[in-house]
């Protein structure tokens, strides 16, 4: 990967490392996510059907699943735009845009963001999870994903000359399926020969994320370059996450902003607070893993931009810094207190 090596490659082109500045690694800035569509409980129908209003929002933002509506960020691209200029002007430089097949990536509108906003935009090749995989996709051979990931980072995606910097996030479930496991292992071979970032998205289990890299691990793959998203709702017990964490991938924390009673698409998981999410980040810097933490929002739905009355994409830049650094002092053992 002679040309790229080094550099970081945007959708409008490749720069240095330096030039990225403050840098959400997971986002999504246009996408669809109907694949995920939760039915409204008995009794609720008529609000999952209703325009989006303030009267409602408490309901939309503890059930924003089934709220058909609101699974269709592709159609809030000025709203985006205005939200890319306020994360620059709160001090953001770069944002990673996680959006692979399946979710309705857009490469054209996210150089077209990235023209107007002058935010650094760093688009993902690959594929998402299962449901969303084609049949033609579930027929390819391992070789052919290769080549076709390969190929959107190499000359460009989706019938265009846009070139992908990352792989992912390349999704899995759980179980992880057959087809994930060809698109994990085509993931690793195309990383072989790129040497560029992989970014996973777990399926909504402990034990995905370990099963994953071990994929990921068995097919060449570079476990220092690739990033375990969602750790927020998949991983709680502090053993259990230092054991994940020996396994050498970056620890991402991307769900800042969500805070839920119930997380939908999985009752048993009690979703982590912002306050506790940074009480985790001081347990795992105390382990030693400062260089391995990463922190995103994963924007995916409409009712998390600020249009809406959501957090929008510089609430870590605005609020969650500045936590940070007042309990700078006292982060060592926090895990314990909470
Ligand atoms: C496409 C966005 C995405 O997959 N986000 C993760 C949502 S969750 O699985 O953590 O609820």
């Amino acid at each position: 990967m002679p040309e790229q090596s080094g550099k970081v490659q945007t959708v409008l082109g490749l720069i240095e490392p330096d030039q990225l500045g403050r840098t959400m690694t997971h986002e999504h800035l246009t996408m669809t996510f109907e694949c995920s569509h939760v039915p409204p409980a008995p009794g609720d129908e008529g609000l999952a059907a209703a325009p989006i209003e303030m009267k409602h929002l408490h309901w939309l933002q503890q059930n924003p699943y089934s709220h058909h509506e609101n699974l269709l960020l592709n159609q809030e691209i000025e709203a985006v735009k205005e939200e890319l200029l306020c994360y620059r002007k709160a001090g953001g430089g770069s944002i990673v845009e996680n959006t692979t097949t399946g979710i309705t990536r857009n490469l054209p509108v996210l150089r077209q963001l990235a023209k107007e906003t002058g935010v650094h935009i760093i688009a993902g090749a690959g594929y998402y999870v299962d449901v969303t995989h084609s049949d033609e996709t579930r027929k390819m051979t391992v070789e052919k994903l290769t080549d076709i990931i390969v190929n959107e980072i190499l000359h460009g995606a989706d019938g265009t000359d846009i070139r992908c910097g990352v792989i992912g996030e390349i999704g899995t479930s759980w179980p992880i399926t057959e087809s994930e496991k060809k698109v994990l292992r085509a993931t690793a071979h195309a990383q072989t020969q790129l040497g560029c970032p992989v970014i996973i998205h777990p399926g909504r289990n402990k034990a995905t994320p370990g099963e994953a890299i071990r994929i990921l691990q068995e097919a060449g793959g570079d476990i220092s370059k690739t990033v375990m998203s969602h750790l927020d709702r998949s991983i709680y017990d502090p053993r259990e996450l230092l054991e994940f964490a020996k396994m050498g991938s970056y620890l991402e924390y991307d769900l800042f902003g969500t805070e839920v009673l119930n997380y939908q698409f999985n009752l048993d998981v009690d979703m982590l607070s912002d306050s506790q999410r940074v009480q985790t980040l001081a347990f795992l810097i105390r382990e030693g893993y400062e260089d391995r933490i990463l922190i995103a929002h994963d924007i995916h739905t409409k009712h998390r931009l600020t249009k809406y009355g959501g957090h929008g994409f510089s609430h870590i830049l605005k609020n969650i810094v500045p936590k940070m650094l007042s309990r700078v002092c006292h982060s060592a053992g926090l895990w314990h207190q909470a």
